[in-house]
């Protein structure tokens, strides 16, 4: 009797841990990460904690170290001091080739797209870059897979309409899209998007803001953003940097009255 009643407890307690919901694994967490250059200190004991499939957008004044840290996590540069996490494994060491193999990608606040080439083209060039297919100039076949693949990247961004437009053809909102496409042609896991709406004009925001909601939640992005209109839709949880450092973490709705966040925008003691 005694022996059942154990089994049966031990029954019950293995259908609740299997009831418990799992925490969600962290996709990228940074503890301590510090950097400088020559004698200025750019990073300061960074701490930052990223779900899988989290929205976090970055704040902070101009200088507060936001593309410093994006260059940190895509292993551009090395930090002095600290340890980066990408769902769970220690990336802190890792070549910035390897990090992008592993599912790192981001986009930069300057265009990177092949001028003189089609759309297509450069979704396509994105695509065989990632796979280290070596870049050749032939057209593809039309039934090649990845011509297709480019061409789901090109509805997604919501630029398919431009397919066979030379890039220099675009308009800026158009670049913008283009280049967001081009890092999802890496078919990445974590999606860093350093001010994707800089330069944008208000007719183009609704646009980028309907792309970055549609992403699936497979994929985890963090994004640096000094537009608020943009940022705070999209964001499950907004950071605020402040002379290279992490100093306030709020859900949005939190944000944009919050006296602190105004004071560090306007340069003032938080
Ligand atoms: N390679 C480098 N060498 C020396 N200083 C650097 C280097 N890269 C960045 N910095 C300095 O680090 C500080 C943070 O720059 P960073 O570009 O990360 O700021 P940011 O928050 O992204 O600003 P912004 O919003 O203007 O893009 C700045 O003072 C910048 O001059």
């Amino acid at each position: 009797m005694t022996a059942l009643r154990q089994s049966g407890a031990a029954v019950v307690s293995t259908f609740l841990a299997d009831a418990v919901p799992q925490p969600s694994p962290l996709a990228l967490e940074l503890s301590g990460i510090s950097l400088s250059f020559g004698g200025s200190r750019i990073l300061s004991g960074v701490q930052l904690a990223v779900a899988h499939g989290e929205r976090r957008v970055i704040l902070g004044p101009n200088g507060a170290g936001k593309t410093t840290l994006f260059n940190v996590v895509c292993g551009d540069y090395s930090p002095n001091a600290g340890s980066i996490r990408y769902f769970w494994r220690d990336i802190t060491h890792l070549k910035q080739h390897m990090r992008a193999r592993a599912g790192i990608a981001r986009t930069y606040q300057s265009s990177l797209l092949f001028d003189g080439l089609t759309v297509l083209d450069n979704i396509f060039l994105a695509i065989r870059g990632v796979k280290g297919n070596r870049l050749s100039l032939l057209r593809p076949r039309a039934s090649d897979l990845d011509l297709a693949r480019a061409r789901e990247i090109a509805d997604r961004v919501r630029i398919r309409h431009k397919l066979n437009t030379d890039v220099r053809d675009l308009s800026h909102g158009q670049r913008r899209q283009l280049e967001l496409g081009m890092a999802l042609a890496a078919g990445p896991k974590l999606l860093m998007l350093d001010e994707p709406a800089a330069g944008l004009s208000p007719g183009d925001r609704p646009e980028l803001l309907c792309t970055l909601h549609e992403l699936p939640r497979t994929l985890t992005l963090v994004i640096v953003e000094h537009d608020m209109d943009v940022a705070l839709p999209i964001a499950d949880i907004v950071t605020v940097m402040k002379d290279g450092a992490v100093v306030i973490e709020r859900t949005p709705d939190k944000v944009e009255h919050d006296s602190a966040v105004q004071a560090i925008y306007l340069g003032e003691a938080a």
